[in-house]
């Protein structure tokens, strides 16, 4: 086979937008003895239009693993991109909508619980890839088990859990949040918060950590990008995959393995230490984040990760500017003390006097907004378009009044009285109330 007419696809590589549009792949130059490298499963003939639905997409990132997997050259003129068509899934009870976010554990959808019409969020978690993540099913496992007994506002609840065998997926049903502190911090002039800002989601983040600290559960990997917000702007702290609960007999809080975001990490973790206290090791991470909210910057950096932990376990923090003001200034130094024992608990940070006073918003400063993965300021249900497909399935259910005028056999000319509009408007709804049990009665196309 002509190697020019194929690449690799590395694991760096992925569909652009794969979410919201399908791909029409025309055209496609492959000679015949190739067919065994069509990446689409069940793809007919060459040179014959190739379709790949949800399930298929999903796959492809496991299939990028495997070294030996072929695309076809496809000229970038070939391929048509147009809207998916949104198909109505469920899972239980749960009306599935669209993706709104991805770790490295899985997808995060959004749902609507079908009894409650509660809006929900669901990680999607494959077992094959689990099995590829250093303690993966293990923190999965933690995860769920943790998240069980916690119940505090400031913490993510955990609604449910589905598993489906057949699929080897898990499915984590959780509280729905409209944004992450980090890309709210991403988008707003500096990639900061005005101090009042800073100091709600400060404060609620005091909140749950005391909550947590009290339950014995060190959280281990507190930063922006692990707390979400609600639409009423609570703060949820979430991702409890390298939290622990620590040994309720002990009057330590000793933790062994640190495995959070480095930026985050406290000096004896990047120095390699072997046991520390886990309840420093959050008072620290909750310091660097407050410090990130507040400055846009990191009190350590360094250009990669091995610099950037060298600097964390040998150097001083870099001062906090003095824009800030003192008392927040003094804070955020105690907060980050090298030393853990010199570092305060929450109980004493929260009586702090920046924390005491709720710091104004000063001229020119806006709030942040929470944004979604797409920019939608309302926060619109992304389950919508998928009920809609499923009850409404063609445009002929949408009558106006003059398609109802013709509905009616007088061809738009005659005005209707209203007993006419109203008798038609019932046929109307009664059409949607068959459609929506799913009986669509047939319809005339106008
Ligand atoms: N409860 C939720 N409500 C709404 N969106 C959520 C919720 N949980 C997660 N998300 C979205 O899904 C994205 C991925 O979340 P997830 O917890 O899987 O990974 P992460 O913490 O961002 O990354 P990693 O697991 O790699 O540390 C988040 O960044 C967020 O955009």
């Amino acid at each position: 086979m002509d190697p020019r007419m194929c690449r690799k696809i590395s694991s760096s590589e992925s569909l652009p937008d794969a979410e919201n549009v399908e791909y029409e792949v025309s055209n496609i130059i492959a000679p015949q003895e190739s067919e065994e490298n069509f990446l689409i499963e069940g793809s007919p003939e060459p040179n014959s239009v190739s379709w790949l639905d949800d399930e298929q997409i999903e796959d492809l990132d496991l299939n990028l693993d495997q070294t030996n997997l072929f695309f076809h050259r496809v000229d970038s003129a070939d391929i048509i991109y147009r809207s998916k068509k949104k198909k109505c899934k469920m899972v239980g009870k749960y009306v599935m909508g669209d993706v709104l976010g991805e770790g490295s554990y899985g997808k995060v959808k959004e749902m609507l619980d079908s009894e409650s019409l509660c809006r929900r969020a669901v990680k999607i978690l494959k077992k094959r890839k689990l099995r590829r993540i250093p303690n993966g099913e293990q923190n999965v496992q933690r995860e769920i088990q943790l998240l069980r007994i916690l119940r505090h506002r400031n913490v993510i609840e955990l609604v449910d859990v589905m598993y489906n065998d057949e699929k080897q997926k898990m499915y984590l049903v959780m509280e729905f949040c409209v944004g992450v502190l980090q890309d709210m911090l991403e988008s707003s002039p500096g990639k900061k918060f005005p101090q009042r800002q800073a100091h709600d989601y400060f404060t609620q983040l005091l909140d749950g950590l005391e909550y947590l600290h009290g339950q014995g559960v060190v959280h281990k990997d507190i930063k922006p990008g692990n707390l979400l917000l609600t639409l009423d702007h609570t703060l949820k702290i979430t991702d409890f995959g390298v939290a622990e609960a620590l040994d309720m007999f002990s009057p330590e809080d000793t933790c062994y393995t640190g495995q959070g975001s480095p930026a985050f990490q406290p000096p004896e973790i990047a120095n390699g230490a072997e046991q520390f206290s886990g309840i420093k090791v959050d008072i620290w991470s909750s310091g660097v984040t407050l410090y990130n909210m507040t400055t846009g910057r990191y009190p350590f950096e360094g250009d990669n990760v091995y610099r950037l932990l060298e600097a964390i376990g040998r150097g001083e923090p870099a001062p906090p500017p003095a824009a800030l003001g003192p008392a927040l200034g003094a804070l955020l130094e105690r907060m980050l003390k090298r030393d853990p024992a010199l570092r305060p608990t929450v109980n004493e940070i929260k009586r702090h006097v920046w924390v005491q006073a709720t710091p104004p918003l000063e001229a020119g400063e806006r709030l942040v907004s929470p944004r979604s993965r797409r920019s939608d300021e309302l926060h619109t249900s992304t389950v919508i378009p998928y009920l809609v497909e499923r009850h409404y399935a063609s445009a002929q259910e949408y009558f106006t009044e003059r398609d109802l005028r013709h509905e009616l056999g007088d061809g738009g000319s005659r005005t209707l009285s209203t007993a006419e509009l109203s008798d038609g408007e019932s046929t109307r709804q009664k059409r949607r109330w068959h459609s929506s049990c799913g009986r669509l009665p047939s319809c005339r196309l106008t």
